[in-house]
């Protein structure tokens, strides 16, 4: 259970009192979580979730909770943040950053074209958003891939050192033009996305949001929700019509999705050898969720013999 910090009922009342919620059945443990501890909460007046954020300051978690506020309110499918008794949107519970957003339905989809679709034409949706907040500097991007790069390939087999440079060399100069940018998720794989009977319910998890290139956005979720499938198959060809159902691609855009593509996969790559051999000093401690590095490296593999 990816439970990294325990809260008991008794300290958990007085911070939901502060909440105007005074009525708790029951929390429990979510797992399946890779980062923060999370509790489901069943209350007389609804669910909620309690995130307690484990690997950043409340100063980084409130402009995501805002940007959270600001897209539910636009009528998105993006939970609702419970302010604490002083109006704050993250409060402090077990010395961590501590959130609680509604609890919306439904469950991880599997990758369908429908769903593909329906995940295209949420992130067209999103690319028009304008809230009125500070922008965030985008996360993963080109020199954070080539600084865990340079990290990584001394450590792995020469084979993969190899694809981390081939893919850098050819990455780069797809970063160094300018794309249209928007409020991106950034993460949007489908144990993000909750859905009921085929209709997208939630997107959570916003901790990677940001600016920055549209484009990164459709590129990470096509290889989240596709994998290695081409262009034209159905799935991937959904999630691209339900986005130009929203928003219309450059030419260009869609001419250096492919190459997009590829960082992103490098990205999941890096990032997931980051919390493999971070989390590795905890496992025997705690039952934590470690995605395989190794998905991410096969399907940059792949993808680059279709760049
Ligand atoms: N607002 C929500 N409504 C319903 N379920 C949620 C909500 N937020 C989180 N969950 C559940 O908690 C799980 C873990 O949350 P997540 O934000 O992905 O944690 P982590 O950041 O640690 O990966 C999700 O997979 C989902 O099942
Ligand atoms: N989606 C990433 C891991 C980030 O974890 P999350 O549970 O916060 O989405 C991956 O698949 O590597």
């Amino acid at each position: 259970m990816s439970v990294f910090t325990p809260v008991s009922r008794d300290q958990l009342l007085p911070w939901l009192a502060a909440h105007g919620i005074h009525d708790l059945h029951e929390h429990r443990g979510i797992s399946g979580g890779t980062v923060n501890t999370n509790y489901w909460l069943t209350t007389a007046s609804g669910d909620w979730i309690l995130t307690l954020v484990e690997d950043r300051p409340a100063s980084a978690v409130r402009p995501i909770m805002a940007l959270m506020q600001a897209l539910s309110q636009a009528g998105l499918p993006v939970p609702a943040v419970r302010a604490g008794a002083n109006g704050e949107l993250v409060d402090r519970l077990q010395d961590r950053p501590a959130t609680l957003v509604q609890a919306l339905p439904g469950d991880h989809p599997a990758p369908t074209a429908p769903i593909c679709a329906a995940v295209g034409r949420f992130l067209a949706d999103l690319h028009q958003q304008h809230p009125a907040l500070e922008p965030l500097p985008l996360n993963f991007g080109p020199d954070w891939q080539q600084a865990r790069a340079d990290y990584w390939q001394h450590q792995l087999p020469a084979a993969d050192s190899q694809l981390l440079a081939r893919t850098l060399a050819r990455v780069q100069p797809v970063w160094a033009r300018r794309w249209p940018e928007a409020w991106v998720h950034a993460d949007l794989f489908p144990d993000n996305v909750l859905s009921v009977d085929g209709r997208i319910t939630a997107v959570i998890d916003w901790y990677f949001a940001s600016r920055g290139p549209r484009l990164w956005d459709l590129a990470i979720a096509l290889n989240a929700f596709c994998g290695s499938a081409g262009l034209a198959e159905p799935a991937p060809a959904a999630m691209l019509q339900g986005y130009a159902a929203g928003q219309r691609l450059r030419a260009d855009e869609a001419a250096a999705l492919p190459i997009m593509r590829c960082s992103a996969a490098l990205r999941f790559w890096l990032s997931r050898l980051d919390a493999e051999a971070s989390h590795q000093a905890l496992a025997a401690d705690h039952a934590v969720t470690i995605k395989p590095p190794a998905e991410y490296r096969d399907l940059l593999l792949e993808l680059e013999q279709k760049a």
